[in-house]
This record gives C-alpha cells, sequence and structure tokens, in this order.
C-alpha cells in the first residue's frame, strides 16, 4: 500500500463566528493528484494554506511528507512547494534572475543554480523569454515560471492553487501537461479549481467541499455515478417520424416544439442497441442520437449550495 503524502484528520478552522473548515479528513498518496473543489468561498485556500504551514488549524492531525506542520514546519517547508493565485514572480527582473534568486533562497552554489535555473527554464519552456523582464510575460508564461521557481527546490509534494485561473485554453492544456509531468515523475499534486474539467482532467481522486465539510470524495467516475442525468438524447426534423417515435417509446421525455425524446439511461451498448431496436420496429430513423453522461457539473450542482441526489442517505456520498 502506498504511504499517504498528505494526511490531515479533523482539520478545523474558524475565523471569529464563521466556522470555514468544520472537521474535514484529506489522505492523498504520494504520486497523485488530489483535487479540492468547492465553490467561492468554500475554503479551498484556507486549506492549502494549513497544509502548507502558511496558517495554523485551529484543530487536526496533519502529516505532510511525514511532518507535523504544527510542531516541525521547517521539515514541511523543505518537503513541499506552494503556487499561489497571488505568484511570486518579480516582474522587475527577468525570468532567469527571479530563478536565480530561487536558487539562492534554497542555497545552491552559484554554479548548481545556474544548471537548475537553465534546465527548468528550458523544460517549461521559457528560454527565449528568459532574458526579458516578466512583467512582460503572458499569463501562461508567468504562471509556467512560478511553478518553475517552485521546482527549483526539487519539493516532492506541490500545491497550486487554482493554477489556470485566468489562463486561456491553449494555455491551461499547456499546464495540465506540466502538472502531469510532474506527477509523472512521482511528484504527489494537492490542487485546487473551479474547473471542474480540471479537475476531471488531472485528478485521480476529487474532494467536493461544501459549507466547511467534504461532500463527497472520489475518482471523477465514481463522483459521476452519484448524480443522476444520464441520458439518450433522439432529434428529429419531420413530425409525423417524430409522433411515431414518440409512440414507439412511451418512456421518453417529449419536448414537442423542439422534436426532440430524451429517455434516461447510462447510455451502454445493451440500452442503446434496444433503443434502436425500438426505433427500427417502429419504421423510423432519428436525424440525431446523443449519448448524455452525467459530468462534473452536474455532481458539483447536485452536491453544493444546498443541491442533493434524490434517493440517497448523506452517508452514502462517503
Ligand atoms: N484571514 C482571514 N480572515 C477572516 N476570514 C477569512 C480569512 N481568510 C479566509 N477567510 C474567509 O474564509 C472563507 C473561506 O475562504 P477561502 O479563501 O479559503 O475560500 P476558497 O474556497 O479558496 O474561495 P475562492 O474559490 O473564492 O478562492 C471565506 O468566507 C473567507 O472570507
Amino acid at each position: 500500500m502506498s504511504t499517504s503524502a498528505i494526511a490531515a484528520n479533523g482539520l478545523r478552522k474558524s475565523y471569529g463566528d464563521q466556522v470555514v473548515l468544520d472537521g474535514i479528513d484529506l489522505a492523498v498518496p504520494e504520486g497523485t493528484v488530489f483535487s479540492l473543489l468547492g465553490p467561492n468561498g468554500a475554503g479551498k485556500t484556507t486549506a492549502v494554506k494549513i497544509l502548507s504551514t502558511l496558517t495554523s488549524a485551529d484543530a487536526g492531525d496533519i502529516r505532510i511528507g511525514g511532518h507535523d506542520p504544527a510542531a516541525d514546519p521547517r521539515a514541511v517547508r523543505a518537503a513541499i512547494g506552494v503556487t499561489g493565485q497571488f505568484s511570486a514572480v518579480d516582474g522587475l527582473i527577468t525570468g532567469e534572475e527571479n530563478m536565480r534568486l530561487m536558487a539562492d533562497l534554497h542555497h545552491l552554489s552559484r554554479r548548481e543554480g545556474r544548471r537548475v535555473a537553465a534546465e527548468l527554464l528550458e523544460r517549461f519552456g521559457l528560454v527565449e523569454a528568459a532574458k526579458k523582464p516578466a512583467a512582460g510575460y503572458s499569463g501562461g508564461m508567468r504562471r509556467r515560471l512560478d511553478i518553475a521557481m517552485t521546482l527549483v527546490g526539487n519539493p516532492r509534494i506541490i500545491f497550486l492553487d487554482e493554477p489556470t485561473t485566468g489562463l486561456d485554453p491553449r494555455s491551461r492544456h499547456s499546464m495540465w501537461g506540466v502538472i502531469r509531468e510532474l506527477v509523472a515523475g512521482g511528484v504527489t499534486v494537492f490542487l485546487t479549481t473551479q474547473y471542474l474539467e480540471e479537475a476531471d482532467q488531472l485528478a485521480d481522486r476529487i474532494a467536493v467541499l461544501d459549507n466547511g465539510t467534504i461532500a463527497a470524495e472520489g475518482s471523477a467516475e465514481e463522483l459521476k455515478r452519484l448524480v443522476p442525468g444520464g441520458h439518450v438524447r433522439l432529434r428529429f426534423t419531420d413530425p409525423n417520424t417524430y409522433r411515431s417515435a414518440a409512440t414507439a417509446l412511451p418512456g421518453a421525455t417529449r419536448d414537442d416544439e423542439a422534436l426532440t425524446l430524451q429517455i434516461p439511461g447510462d447510455g451502454t451498448q445493451r440500452e442503446l442497441h434496444s433503443l434502436l431496436g425500438a426505433l427500427h420496429s417502429a419504421g423510423v430513423e432519428a436525424d440525431e442520437l446523443t449519448v448524455h453522461t452525467p459530468d462534473l457539473d452536474d455532481v458539483f450542482f447536485a452536491l453544493t449550495e444546498g443541491g442533493t441526489i434524490p434517493g440517497r442517505p448523506e452517508e452514502a456520498l462517503r
């Protein structure tokens, strides 16, 4: 069994009367990506700050790389890298100078600092930009430099707090590539994001934080299975064909204006086969057939801010 790079039990934090984290448990195995999802203000950044020693918890047992942040914050800091919503990049100096500064902070020798900086600038596609002031970098380049700076100390655990917020789709995809590479190299990534697709793409496990507690946790597939909403949608252009199909499929939800039928189901081959058989027997053909499986958006809406999953007791969600 793999050991947990990040473990927290009964993590609590309040600001004044406001309970932000109400006793949450987390366990992130080494070399995996864990994503914490939640609406604005759910407490994601607070969790990252506590786990990365920037803030103390009110209660809870925490181990980061085996170290307790309260008792031994130095050991935790030596094991982790953090890139937050506020970047460490200094815009007035060049990318290369930012990297060298980081190398100095990590007490690397001048020679080793140059070597590590050059290697990371190359890896993050910043060689050309390296001699220019970082203030002129695009958002994507700045984030890449930020992560490159984090990697100077060769951390085995990285906290990425909303690493792609505000990036265009191309830069976002390039950042996902960077994160995948890190994980392939054995790094553990703790990722907070508001982009459900990002969690879907990257995370081995996802926890949905809501009202200070973890509303559900699992792989993207497990979470999607918690919510209903899978269906097949048939679209017709001819009203007569549409009506014949509706008669042949009495369980379908009709939209008489759009000439579409929605049939609940999970889109398995067996289900599709039986659906197509019914249409064939009725002698009708749909102009379009689409299979909709629930996505993480459905999960998010069902689980956060008062949404519920019908027919499921609270406990079954964990
Ligand atoms: N230092 C602080 N003092 C008082 N309240 C705080 C402090 N830091 C955070 N909070 C409050 O705690 C709650 C959780 O904030 P946090 O930044 O952790 O949420 P988040 O999930 O990261 O949100 P977002 O997605 O908007 O970044 C918010 O209501 C916030 O106002």
